[in-house]
């Protein structure tokens, strides 16, 4: 019998963008930016700096619009969208976690991380529950109660990104999220996120100039002058993704 080899990836991608251009005035930030993510998949974005990481995760976000091109979430045509239909997809789809931390100081660690909630209409005893949920996925429910100066800078990372997935959403977003971090405390970051990717199945697009972290992501697209030059896929070996990471440092 002749079994036809079913072609990988089998699913249509999860993120798409075709020839996308992202313009600030006249200056062309993106010059045709092509990429496709699967769902599921931990991506990371590299490049130096000023080659549009930060640009292309905001379009990917819905923080700022395409100038020109196609580019898809889910079942978001984003470039389609109204301003009100932006705001939906960015509440009811998207967690993003930034290089600073955004925590409000006066509240404490469990109010911070109820805020989406509180925005979503969700009642009191339920967020409770959520937030504490979210707060035991990063390893800090034992600090519901205190304040964001209380904590060191890599527990507030840890604040933020509960806050930033309490509402379970299907694409987490990361910019630059170990930037402020030394390599121990990186480390714990990313074996949250690869904790967050595996068991929850979250998407996640994870921009950043540390190719240390690199080996958490299954594939690293590089980015320079505005365009997507190369994907790679990570591997699985230490010699191997350390050949790849020496490859890189000379682009980065
Ligand atoms: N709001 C803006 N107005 C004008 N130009 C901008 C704006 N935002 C970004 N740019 C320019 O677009 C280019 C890409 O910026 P972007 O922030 O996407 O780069 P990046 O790769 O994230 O850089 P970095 O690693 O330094 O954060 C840069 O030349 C930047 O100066």
């Amino acid at each position: 019998m002749y079994f036809k080899e079913v072609p990988f990836p089998f699913v249509v991608s999860f993120i798409e963008a075709r020839d996308v251009w992202k313009y600030y005035g006249d200056y062309p930030a993106l010059r045709g930016v092509n990429i496709e993510i699967k769902e599921g998949e931990f991506r990371c974005i590299i490049g130096p700096s000023g080659s549009g990481k930060t640009t292309l995760l905001s379009l990917i976000g819905g923080l700022d619009r395409v100038s020109r091109g196609y580019l898809r979430v889910g079942p978001y045509e984003l470039h389609k969208l109204s301003n009100t239909e932006l705001d939906r997809y960015r509440n009811e789809f998207l967690g993003f976690v930034f290089q600073l931390y955004y925590l409000i100081p006066r509240m404490t660690v469990l109010e911070n991380v109820e805020l989406p909630l509180i925005a979503r209409g969700v009642d009191p005893g339920r967020r409770r529950k959520l937030a504490l949920e979210a707060l035991e996925m990063v390893g800090l429910r034992n600090k519901a109660r205190r304040r964001p100066n209380e904590l060191s800078g890599g527990e507030q990372q840890r604040v933020a990104i509960a806050r930033a997935i309490v509402s379970r959403p299907r694409l987490l977003l990361a910019d630059e999220p170990t930037g402020n971090l030394d390599s121990k405390t990186a480390a714990v970051i990313m074996d949250i996120f690869s904790k967050l990717n595996r068991e929850l199945g979250m998407t996640i697009v994870m921009v950043t100039h540390n190719l240390e972290i690199i080996g958490n992501c299954h594939r690293v697209s590089r980015i320079s002058d505005g365009v997507i030059t190369r994907t790679y896929d990570v591997p699985q070996t230490h010699e191997t993704l350390d050949t790849l990471i020496r490859e890189l440092m000379t682009t980065v």
